[in-house]
């Protein structure tokens, strides 16, 4: 039976192990959904499958589950897609010398070496077919045979496995076996794409900090926290963490703009000759629904009100300043501010004009 456990209301009555907020980085309602699954689910011995697109962090719920699971043995991660397919089966089950040409002393394969502890098979879905046939049997009769090898060893391991492909569709190509999904995955959790918890992103830069080696702190004006925060992030937490250690390098020890955080955003750097580019606006757009604000807040649960202003504050600001053509005094009088009170709100809000 699968259970698809972050939509599940059933988790809101479990507490949280509280080990995993150091190791799982964020506490967005859809965060802490996943955070009570892995509580219920950790101890047990049964095997999960975990989904979630590339770089959400699917190898760090593998590890929160293994440190949860209260197994002994040791945690193995194997990337299913970076071994050859021909030498995967050898290196899951390992072989027996002389099984086949090159294999010219015994070896040990990974399963055996995940013994009493765990075994995370990333990428499963781009596991050959006559090597799933293998981990059927083995998650079936809790034995495995090497390669060339004759009795049936047994062993007991806790198998995680994890994707970002769909493995009904691969089931339904003919690339997955049913039989293998249907053991592989008693529970099932789906870790959130960073854009679906964006609130968690200062908390996520704040743990990046404590683990870099650099030493200097990454301050960011609300601005650019807000740039940050709106962005849809594809390579995911991975993504923020080359953001985090680029803009570490770029602007060491001062607070970073929202240009400046546009800058490091990018991995190629512009050395470009001339006149330096006109500062990029801050943050681009109002969020999408801001004329249904009780639309928003019934589907999202809640909204960052703070934010939200800051990015309507930017807004109009550049609205003034374009139609003024950058002269901050005719900008001021249009907005019914000071000229000092426009530049340091703009100042605070990481905002640039050539009429300053
Ligand atoms: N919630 C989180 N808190 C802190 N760091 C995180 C979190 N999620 C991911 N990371 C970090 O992001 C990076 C990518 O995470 P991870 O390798 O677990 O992603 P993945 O989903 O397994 O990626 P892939 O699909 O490429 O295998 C790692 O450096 C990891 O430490």
């Amino acid at each position: 039976m699968t259970s698809y456990w972050p939509t599940s209301s059933i988790t809101e009555q479990f507490p949280i192990d509280l080990r995993l907020d150091a190791v799982l980085v964020g506490d967005a309602p859809v965060m802490r959904r996943l955070k009570q699954a892995i509580s219920i689910i950790a101890p047990s011995d049964v095997p999960v499958l975990i989904n979630g697109p590339t770089g959400a962090g699917k190898e760090v719920v593998a590890n929160a589950m293994h440190l949860m699971s209260g197994r002994t043995g040791p945690m193995i991660p194997v990337n299913c897609g970076a071994i050859p397919a021909d030498l995967l089966e050898s290196e899951l089950f390992g072989h027996e010398k002389g099984s086949f040409t090159g294999a010219t002393a015994q070896r040990i394969g990974l399963i055996e070496q995940a013994e009493g502890g765990t075994l995370f098979l990333d990428e499963i879905g781009e596991t050959p077919l006559h090597v799933q046939v293998k981990l059927l049997r083995a998650l079936e009769t809790q034995t495995i045979q090497r390669v060339g090898g004759g009795a049936p060893i047994p062993v007991n391991f806790r198998l995680l496995s994890a994707t970002h492909r769909d493995l009904q569709q691969d089931v339904a190509q003919k690339r997955f076996r049913e039989d293998l999904l249907f053991r592989i995955e008693v529970f099932s959790l789906s870790v959130p794409a960073l854009c679906e918890h964006a609130e968690d992103i200062p908390q996520i830069l704040r743990t990046m900090e404590q683990g870099s080696r650099g030493g200097s702190t990454l301050q960011l004006t609300p601005c650019a926290l807000a740039l940050l925060m709106s962005q849809d992030w594809p390579g995911n937490v991975r993504e923020l963490r080359n953001f985090h250690d680029r803009a570490q390098i770029l602007f060491r020890n001062r607070t970073i703009t929202a240009a400046e955080a546009r800058i490091a955003m990018a991995p190629r750097l512009s050395f470009a000759g001339g006149a330096p580019a006109a500062p990029e606006p801050a943050v681009e757009a109002l969020p999408e629904g801001v004329t249904d604000l009780k639309g928003m807040l019934a589907g999202n649960g809640s909204l960052d009100l703070r934010t939200m202003l800051q990015r309507v504050e930017v807004k109009v600001i550049q609205s003034a300043l374009e139609l003024s053509e950058g002269r901050v005094t005719r900008a001021a009088e249009m907005l019914r501010l000071k000229r000092t009170t426009l530049i340091s709100r703009m100042q605070k809000l990481g905002l640039e004009s050539d009429g300053l």
